[in-house]
């Protein structure tokens, strides 16, 4: 019966020949991406604010790859500058939205400034491309007859809040409604939809992070396995070209996928199968998870109470 009820059909996104634009291309996960994309034959763009970065990145894809790589110095905030960019590089058959920014800390102690740049960057930022290249994707799928992906990095954190990370999960949760509304519109011109769910990555962006994150943060991110930028980077590509709309980094990832498939499209009748069975075995995965941080996050604030309260309290 999943055979036949799994949607959007499966397809094959092909890269070879293809445009590929990747924001935030010119570091970390983003950079790996566009590396591995030029590597497989795509032609690539590349977007960020830092020229200097940009032309480094550059730089380092052609040592790499032999490729040469497009690159549009923008803010991802200014929409004028992202749609001259996307004018400027032609129209795209694979957009990746990866830039991102994310610094942890407790709401209470973290500037609304902080916040409201973060859901900036992270999802508004995401709306300014898509709203961009949309019409010359679309265009492009019906002269081609090749499906086109959109693919989006959220994060785990954007699959379960994590201490910490309340502006930032909530920036990275609001891309997967954005994202499941999106595949609805864009299904009929043939655009797959693809997010991206990675833990901690090994990137220059984690090195910053470093240096804020509070331990509860790093306890509980810690409990997904840490993976290097260019396993992210495959992970991605591979989603991508087969149009899975939900695409997991490592077994703990693949685990979440089941734990919070909810109503998401499913193209792959076999992860279909997996979400009908594993549903109720993923959601007490889920409790035992929740029970682990909780218990931590108690244990951490009873040992930052002042000692003569625990002595009077008990
Ligand atoms: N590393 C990790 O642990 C994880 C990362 N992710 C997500 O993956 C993505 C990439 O992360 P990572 O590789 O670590 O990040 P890095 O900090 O290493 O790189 C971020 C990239 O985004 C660009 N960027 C940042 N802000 C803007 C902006 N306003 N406009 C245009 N470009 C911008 C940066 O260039 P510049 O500063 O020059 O603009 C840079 O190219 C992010 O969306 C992140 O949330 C998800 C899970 C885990
Ligand atoms: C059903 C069972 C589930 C089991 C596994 C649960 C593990 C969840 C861990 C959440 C990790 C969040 C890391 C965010 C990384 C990130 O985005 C930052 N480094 C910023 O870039």
């Amino acid at each position: 019966a999943l055979a036949f009820l799994a949607r959007p059909r499966g397809v094959r996104v092909p890269l070879r020949g293809r445009h590929v634009f990747i924001t935030g291309g010119s570091s970390g996960i983003g950079l790996a991406m566009a590396t591995a994309a030029a590597r497989e034959g795509a032609r690539v763009s590349i977007l960020a604010r830092n020229a200097a970065r940009l032309k480094e990145a550059r730089d380092t894809i052609r040592a790499a790859t032999g490729q040469e790589v497009g690159v549009h110095a923008a803010d991802v905030r200014d929409a004028e500058a992202v749609a001259r960019a996307l004018a400027e590089s032609g129209p795209v058959d694979v957009l990746v939205c990866n830039h991102g920014v994310f610094v942890p800390q407790e709401l209470e102690k973290q500037d609304m400034e902080e916040v409201k740049w973060m859901v900036d960057i992270n999802l508004m930022g995401t709306f300014h491309l898509v709203k961009a290249a949309l019409p010359a994707m679309k265009a492009r799928t019906r002269e081609t007859h090749l499906p086109a992906s959109i693919a989006i990095m959220s994060s785990q954190a954007g699959q379960v809040g994590v201490y910490g990370y309340t502006a930032y999960s909530a920036s990275k949760f609001a891309l997967r409604g954005m994202g499941e509304a999106l595949q609805h519109e864009v299904i009929a011109s043939n655009i797959h939809v693809s997010l991206i769910f990675p833990p901690d990555t090994e990137t220059p962006g984690l090195a910053e992070e470093h240096k804020r994150r509070p331990e509860l943060t790093n306890i509980i991110a810690g409990s997904s396995g840490r993976m290097k930028a260019d396993d992210v980077a495959r992970k991605a590509l591979n989603g991508i070209k087969s149009g899975k709309f939900v695409v997991p980094c490592n077994f703990e990832g693949a685990m979440l996928a089941v734990a919070t498939a909810g109503l998401s499209p499913q193209s792959s009748p076999l992860m279909a199968f997996l979400e009908v069975i594993g549903a109720g075995l993923m959601r007490f995965v889920a409790i035992c998870f929740q029970w682990n941080w909780f218990s931590t996050i108690e244990n951490w604030s009873y040992s930052l109470l002042p000692i003569d309260y625990l002595v009077t309290s008990s």
